[in-house]
């Protein structure tokens, strides 16, 4: 049984809508990339997994084990869930944790709220943490404020607070220009390797093909708010059936050269979106169907699935 199943998750924001019915699942213990470019709703789904959005309409459903659907539940229930079984970590830690108070004041609370250990214990968890997450002098750190610690140790003290409760799903937003190239793909392999050492769930967005690809068990790739392919890494990346799913493959190819090759064209806005296959407008394989009705989702090989109506 998956632990988490997203079926037709639809988001809408005024007129746009920002997911078009997308469903993946997630197996207990699997690591789960989503990719696209930005704008095609990889942390919406994240934040619609957390209940976070706001005043966004949402329907669909997120279907959690031994929870039930999450878009259901009363908002208490969800409180409870937060933090223990699901958890998030935000692009910007420096933006995401509260400056006012020290980062063990910050880490030991949620240690606290989370596992109800009491004072003494929950110090204790928290320099485990901070070990873990590879902070050195952990009793030192932990009294500092946030702005005293690199972009990198804050990130590093996100990922303890997230970890702090050993949930069953992880939620991560890849670091981006808050922190330079070389941490952030230490902060990602770190955030892997701990949730991999746990047992634990991870749905990561990445912004690198390539990454998810050495990283990763499953990729989600997005387009314009729909799943526009999806399956294990190997399959998805190794034979890639949607055009959009081989240009952002190209991209990756393309790397270490200086003339960078990045698909053709941009995402369509909101207000002018194609009634079929959202990415007809750059597709080279576009043929009249894709313009007027959207490709379901079918299946290449067990569960590696793509939707278009006229694949590679
Ligand atoms: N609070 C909001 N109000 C209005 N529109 C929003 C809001 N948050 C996101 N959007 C819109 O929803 C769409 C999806 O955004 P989202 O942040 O999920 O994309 P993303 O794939 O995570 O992008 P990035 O890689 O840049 O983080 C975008 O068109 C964005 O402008």
């Amino acid at each position: 049984m998956n632990l988490l199943s997203i079926d037709a998750l639809t988001v809408d924001r005024g007129t746009a809508r920002i997911l078009d019915r997308v469903s993946l699942d997630v197996a207990r213990g699997e690591t789960v990339a989503l990719v696209g470019e930005s704008g095609a709703g990889k942390s919406t789904i994240a934040t619609a997994i957390m209940r976070l959005l706001g005043d966004a309409r949402i329907s669909g459903s997120i279907a959690l084990a031994d929870a039930g659907d999450l878009l259901a539940l009363r908002e208490p229930d969800m409180v409870r869930l937060r933090g223990r079984r699901l958890s998030m970590i935000f692009q910007d830690a420096g933006a995401a944790l509260n400056p006012a108070y020290t980062v063990g004041a910050q880490l030991v609370s949620a240690v606290r709220r989370n596992l109800g250990l009491g004072k003494r214990d929950a110090h204790a968890r928290a320099v485990e943490l901070m070990t873990q997450v590879g902070i050195n002098d952990p009793e030192a750190r932990l009294s500092a404020y946030p702005h005293q610690l690199s972009g990198g140790m804050q990130q590093r003290v996100m990922v303890a607070i997230a970890l702090a409760a050993d949930p069953d799903l992880l939620l991560a937003d890849e670091p981006t220009s808050a922190l330079d190239v070389t941490i952030q793909a230490q902060i990602v392999r770190l955030i892997l390797a701990q949730t991999r050492a746990r047992g634990a769930a991870c749905i990561f967005v990445l912004h690198d093909l390539a990454l998810a690809s050495q990283a990763c068990d499953s990729v989600v790739v997005l387009y314009a708010g729909q799943v526009v392919e999806s399956g294990p890494v190997r399959d998805v990346l190794d034979n890639a059936r949607h055009p959009y799913t081989r240009q952002l493959k190209s991209c990756v190819l393309e790397i270490g050269r200086d003339d960078l090759v990045a698909p053709e064209g941009t995402v369509p806005s909101h207000e002018d979106m194609p009634a079929g296959c959202r990415f007809a407008t750059r597709c080279p394989r576009a043929q009249d169907r894709c313009w007027a009705d959207a490709p379901p989702l079918e299946t290449a090989r067990g569960s590696h699935r793509f939707a278009c109506w006229n694949p590679e």
